[in-house]
């Protein structure tokens, strides 16, 4: 097969190397003998890959092949670079035949059905709705966010001082509450939001789904599959959210009390016509994408002060000399270089998706001699292009200093403006590049801030004084990868710091009591009663408990758990008391969906229409 495959190349042209492909010189065959099992024709080495940490066995593959090679699993050609100039060349100076994205055998329709522009195809659809989101992000950044980052921030400093043995609670809980601010004004749906969201991941992730490794598992029909269940139970419950949310930002429209979002922003220059469908979805992307992947970094940096305590120890003396004992505002940004090189360290460290996400090549390539064949899909290995010595001397360790200091390769002038994250290889590449960065830079900078600012950051110690370990690379499986849990202490660094962050919390959850008055007035679909509906009991996948989402009694360790806990709210984010006994019923939670469903006539239609007209000033449909 191969033979008669190497027969068709043009002259000169040579197949990609790779694990049971050609290696390139016979020394690497000879290593790659005797440290590697062989593969299967057909199936590959999809043995060899394992269920966690794959990143790690990617990589060990590219030190072994070189920075690009590629391996054949269950009949598909898969493109690895670990190569940072390497990327650029193909999917960003080649980016007309790279920019495509392959078919998820989970989600088959991830290309066409326009419900996840970060999934479609390069299509008029994902065209049209990567314009969308440019400009929702951009009028919204131009505004500093609305301020949504740092009152979630407030809240989410005196919790963790509170109780930071619940860090994963709180943390999930900022980015799915601050991102539910952003996309429909206000933080209602947010626990919701992350029960889906999550179980998107599930269904999209190559480690999540088993038809995502056994591909032709697609085809079996529902009713024998349950991951085709469990995923259309899934999208049901999410498309009910995503109506319900974007019909509470119609009805408040035009109100005193109706806040600025994204939906909100479109519905402001188009009006609620046809257009709002496809917005709907644009939006409802944008909050997957937030929910989804700050918590790893934010996590991580976490991480990163247990094992490197100097670091944490520099960032508060910058951070006290410069703001006067102040904690960090957005404002503050130009001012603290250090701040920004531990957040871009802490993502270089621990990439959040560190096998990328792939693009698909649309036309037979070739590549400094090397033959890329059309369909293949084409994996930018974050981890590995982290790890490149030439670009990140030192690759393993932690050292915010490369940013910093004229002696790296990675430091750029002027540190009021460098580092950042804009055009980093973390965020992709091309015309695939991620949209959300204002939104990650803003919540990492106020998050870390205000964590190195508030708290010493430390290892636990036991009874005899010796500090408890730390893992350094226990990380979750799916394709946004997060730290194991791991236990630290959080010590407020004063008793005048703890009191301010009573303070700001205090006059944070003032505001939003306010917006629930409001809310209530509006009849806002209580989305909270959803978490006991039946389409979500499916996402109940794993080990965790009741999910409340309740300040003052965290109880969650894993949000996919929706089962209430005897004697706790399990009403999620959607105003209950923390012991408000439970007396709704699935029933009940449906009726209210029927009246929301009701207000928006059109649920059901699946292909969304754009019949926009163009704003001046605004963005124009194509
Ligand atoms: C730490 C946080 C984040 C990381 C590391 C990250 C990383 C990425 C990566 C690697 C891609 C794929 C790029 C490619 O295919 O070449 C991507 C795409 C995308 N991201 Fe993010 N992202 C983050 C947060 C966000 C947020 C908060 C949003 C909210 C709007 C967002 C919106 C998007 C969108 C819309 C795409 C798809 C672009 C397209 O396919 O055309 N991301 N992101």
């Amino acid at each position: 097969y191969r033979y008669v495959n190497r027969k068709k190349l043009p002259p000169g042209v040579q197949p990609l190397p790779g694990p049971w492909g050609r290696s390139p010189t016979p020394q690497r065959r000879t290593r790659e003998l005797t440290t590697t099992t062989a593969g299967i024709p057909y199936i590959g080495r999809v043995h060899d890959i394992p269920a966690k940490a794959s990143w790690l066995k990617f990589y060990e593959w590219a030190q072994l092949h070189g920075p690009i090679y590629q391996t054949t699993i269950f009949g598909e050609v898969h493109v690895w670079i670990s190569s940072e100039q390497i990327a650029h060349d193909l999917l960003s100076k080649r980016a007309l035949i790279y920019s495509d994205r392959p078919t998820i055998p989970n989600l088959p329709d991830n290309r066409t059905s326009g419900d996840y522009l970060a999934l479609l195809g390069r299509t008029d659809t994902w065209k049209r709705q990567r314009r969308l989101c440019g400009h929702l992000m951009h009028t919204s950044a131009l505004d500093s966010l609305h301020s949504y980052p740092a009152l979630e921030r407030d809240r989410f400093l005196y919790l963790m001082a509170r109780s930071p043995a619940h860090y994963r609670e709180w943390i999930e809980q900022f980015t799915s509450r601050t991102v539910s601010r952003l996309s429909w004004g206000t933080a209602h749906p947010a626990q919701v939001l992350r029960h889906t969201t999550f179980g998107l991941l599930e269904t999209i992730s190559p480690s999540g789904a088993l038809p995502n490794i056994i591909s032709f598992l697609r085809y079996v029909p529902e009713w024998a599959s349950p991951w085709k269940q469990k995923e259309r139970r899934r999208h049901e419950l999410e498309d009910q959210v995503f109506r319900a949310n974007v019909g509470f930002v119609g009805e408040m429209r035009g109100r005193e009390a109706a806040q600025p979002s994204f939906i909100g922003t479109f519905m402001a220059e188009m009006g609620e016509g046809e257009g709002t469908e496809e917005a709907m979805r644009v939006v409802g992307l944008m909050a997957i994408a937030g929910a989804l992947t700050i918590g790893s970094p934010i996590q991580s940096y976490l991480l990163a002060m247990c094992h490197y305590p100097e670091w944490q120890r520099k960032l508060q003396e910058e951070i006290d000399t410069v703001l006067e004992g102040r904690c960090p505002q957005w404002e503050d940004r130009e001012k603290l270089p250090m701040l920004r090189a531990v957040m871009k360290e802490v993502i270089r460290w621990r990439p959040p998706v560190p096998t990328g996400i792939p693009h698909a090549v649309e036309k037979d390539d070739i590549y400094n001699g090397y033959f890329i064949p059309a369909g293949a899909t084409i994996h930018a290995l974050e981890w590995g292009i982290t790890r490149e010595e030439a670009m990140y001397p030192e690759p393993e360790a932690f050292n915010p200093k490369r940013w910093l200091d004229p002696a790296f390769p990675t430091y750029r002038e002027p540190l009021t403006q460098y580092p950042n994250l804009n055009g980093f290889s973390q965020f992709g590449f091309g015309r695939r590049t991620c949209q959300g960065i204002p939104i990650v830079e803003q919540d990492l900078f106020l998050t870390m801030g205000g964590m190195a600012w508030a708290f010493d950051i430390l290892k636990k110690r036991d009874a005899a004084g010796n500090e408890v370990p730390v893992h350094w690379l226990d990380y979750t499986p799916l394709l946004i990868a997060k730290p194991e849990e791991f236990p630290f202490d959080a010590t407020p660094r004063s008793e005048a710091k703890m009191e301010l962050m009573r303070e700001m919390y205090e006059s944070a959850k003032a505001k939003e009591e306010e917006e629930k008055a409001t809310a209530k007035d509006f009849a806002f679909p209580d989305l909270g009663l959803i978490n006991q509906g039946k389409g979500i009991e499916d996402l109940v996948a794993k080990e965790g408990r009741a999910a409340s989402i309740d300040d003052s009694h965290p109880v969650s360790t894993d949000v996919r758990d929706c089962s209430p806990e005897p004697g706790l709210s399990s009403r999620g984010d959607s105003g209950s008391e923390p012991d408000e006994p439970q007396s709704e019923t699935e029933g009940e939670a449906k009726h209210l969906l029927q009246v929301d469903e009701k207000r928006h006539p059109r649920k059901g239609k699946k292909e969304p229409i754009i019949t926009g007209q163009a704003v001046p000033g605004a963005w124009k449909w194509s």
